[in-house]
């Protein structure tokens, strides 16, 4: 797989002034930016987050999922770190696409789960791979992170491309009464580590 990095700016952000860097992956085609705040290259574990695009969550404020809330929090831990790195992957819809996305949605508002919704659709639950982030991490000299995700595949991913994976943080946020049944599916058909869904909500 061939990754290149492209070009850096700052980007500022309500949280802090990052640095964005672009990266092209020449196979797909597709644009991947990672932002970086402070010297993610010291050697140690740096605060770190993959985040998989979610154009509805993250830029249509949309609480069928947590993923708008996730990046935000990521953002502001990385922020009160004063160090640390975020991928923003672009493997929309959990690597199917937005418009199939849309189409697992409308099933889903049919009564689908959505693990059921993707596979009524032809595809398997969870179709992303976590490659590009090897070459991207090696570009911005990181080693090791302690990972925000509740993921157990992401951890493992990484871990399998040579990566340090020091800690793994839970990053639970943003549960409302749209997103309680994907959640509760995440938690039991796909992994992931939520802890008391009930009991985080009646936090939030
Ligand atoms: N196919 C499909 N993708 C979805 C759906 N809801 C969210 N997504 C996508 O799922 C991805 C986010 O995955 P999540 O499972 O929420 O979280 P995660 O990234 O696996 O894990 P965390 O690191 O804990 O956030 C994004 O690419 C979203 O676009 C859905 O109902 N169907
Ligand atoms: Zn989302």
């Amino acid at each position: 797989m061939s990754v290149v990095f492209v070009a850096a700016s700052q980007l500022p952000t309500p949280f802090g002034v990052f640095t964005m860097h672009g990266f092209l992956d020449e196979a797909s085609g597709k644009e991947h930016v990672a932002l970086t705040l402070g010297d993610v290259a010291n050697g140690g574990p740096v605060l770190g987050r993959l985040h998989s695009e979610c154009l509805t969550g993250d830029a249509l404020f949309s609480l069928r999922c947590d993923c708008g809330f996730q990046l935000e929090a990521a953002l502001r831990a990385i922020a009160e770190a004063g160090c640390g790195v975020l991928l923003y992957l672009r493997q929309e819809g959990r690597g199917i696409g937005l418009l199939n996305k849309i189409r697992a949605y409308e099933l889903q508002d049919a009564g689908a789960d959505t693990v059921e919704a993707n596979e009524r659709l032809g595809f398997g639950a969870d179709q992303r791979d976590y490659a590009m982030c090897q070459p991207m991490l090696k570009h911005l000299g990181v080693g090791a992170v302690k990972l925000m995700t509740n993921n157990p595949r992401k951890v493992k991913a990484l871990e399998s491309y040579g990566l340090n994976v020091a800690e793994r943080v839970p990053l639970q946020t943003g549960l409302n009464k749209h997103n309680r049944k994907y959640l509760a599916t995440k938690a039991g058909k796909l992994g992931h580590m939520l802890g008391n869904l009930h009991q985080a909500e009646s936090e939030s």
